[in-house]
């Protein structure tokens, strides 16, 4: 393991339970639906690879990368666009697939844009839901699992830009952010 890793919270095999559930699930609600599955990058990167294998049917990809957080464990109440979609969303049926749902401050932004943009339904998978963290309304329509009100890393999500290749989702040691402080 990390030596930077205080605890595990989901093993490998608890994410693929949760991807290959979701997924199943995914396939059953979005049959003859050819939907356009939005990846917000970086964090969502590892989830969104694994889930969408788990879905043996028609659809389209494509890749947003936002970021509210930089190099801290709290949000910057600033939602950025680093790279927007290739396709147009008008008509389409989109699925926002994204790691975690904390403040909520970055699901209600790409909503928003994608309501405004003509999207025939927009809904969200998100592999994490932290509900203590919430500032803004909203609420993932798919949810992989509820974590407590700590900074979790792994498969896809960093602190400061590390831990992202970590193949599990874990708690970082208190020193390791005193390190930065
Ligand atoms: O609900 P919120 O408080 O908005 O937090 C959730 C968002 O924050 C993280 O992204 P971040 O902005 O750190 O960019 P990254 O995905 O590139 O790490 C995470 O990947 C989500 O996209
Ligand atoms: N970990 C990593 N990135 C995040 C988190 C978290 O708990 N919440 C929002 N972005
Ligand atoms: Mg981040």
């Amino acid at each position: 393991m990390n030596p930077d890793i205080l605890k595990v919270l989901y093993s490998q095999d608890d994410i693929h339970a949760i991807t290959a559930r979701l997924g199943a699930e995914l396939k059953h609600d979005y049959a003859g639906k050819n939907p356009l599955v939005v990846c917000i990058l970086k964090g969502a990167i590892m989830f969104m690879t694994d889930l969408v294998r788990e879905i043996d049917d028609y659809m389209e990809l494509d890749f947003m990368d936002v970021s509210s957080y930089g190099d801290a464990t709290e949000s910057s109440g600033e939602v950025k666009i680093i790279k927007d979609l290739d396709a147009s969303v008008k008509d389409r049926n989109v699925l926002i697939v994204e790691d975690i749902v904390d403040t909520g401050r970055t699901l209600k932004y790409l909503t928003d844009i994608f309501k405004t943009r003509k999207a025939k339904s927009v809904r969200i998978c998100a592999l994490m839901d932290k509900p203590e963290g919430r500032v803004v309304d909203v609420q993932a329509d798919y949810v992989g699992t509820t974590v407590p009100n700590e900074f979790v890393v792994g498969y896809g999500l960093d602190y400061a830009e590390r831990y992202r290749n970590l193949p599990y989702i874990g708690v970082l040691k208190p020193e390791v952010y005193a390190a930065k402080s």
